[in-house]
């Protein structure tokens, strides 16, 4: 199972170490913590074999993840927040959308997460800006049917990837 681990942490550097030991797929750390940083951290989290990905705050701009994007050693996922991080159950921020699609057109083979308020409701709008993973608490965990959720949004992506130019 792959385990994707955001860490709403403003020294991410520290627990790196941990996550590799405790068998972390992907380590996701947050822009705005790692101005100073964000080279030595992408080169520590890939060399203990975990995917890098770096997140942004709904209030952080796009262009700040860009250089992490474009680096020579670069993290293979930008996670753009569509809530402001701290708790589940929150509303979708459709504002966050632009962030996504900038990313998309910029970067066509990028993944792109997204986490806060995503469900059934919200699945088509982060799709078609072009985000690729979805994360979702309240919409699955619910839900009667979780599955039936989970599928819902594996196909709003599906959907928008076969209609758009993004990802031909
Ligand atoms: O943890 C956060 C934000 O910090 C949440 O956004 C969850 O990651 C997803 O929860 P829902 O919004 O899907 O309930």
């Amino acid at each position: 199972m792959y385990m994707d681990c955001h860490l709403m942490v403003t020294n991410p550097m520290d627990y790196v170490d941990e996550f590799v030991k405790a068998g972390a797929s992907g380590f996701t750390f947050h822009v705005e913590v790692a101005k100073d940083n964000w080279q030595e951290l992408i080169h520590k989290i890939k060399a203990g074999g975990m995917r890098a990905g770096v997140a942004l705050r709904p209030g952080t701009p796009v262009e700040e993840v860009f250089p992490l994007v474009e680096s020579q050693e670069p993290v293979d996922m930008v996670l753009v927040m569509t809530v402001e991080p701290g708790f589940g159950g929150q509303s979708f921020m459709p504002e966050t959308m632009p962030k996504v699609n900038a990313l998309r057109r910029k970067f066509p083979l990028l993944d792109i997460e997204v986490d806060g308020g995503l469900a059934p409701a919200t699945i088509k709008q982060a799709a078609e800006a072009g985000a690729n993973c979805i994360v979702a608490g309240s919409a699955v965990f619910g839900a009667k049917d979780p599955a039936e959720v989970i599928a819902t949004l594996r196909q709003g992506v599906d959907a928008a990837q076969t209609s758009s130019i993004f990802f031909k």
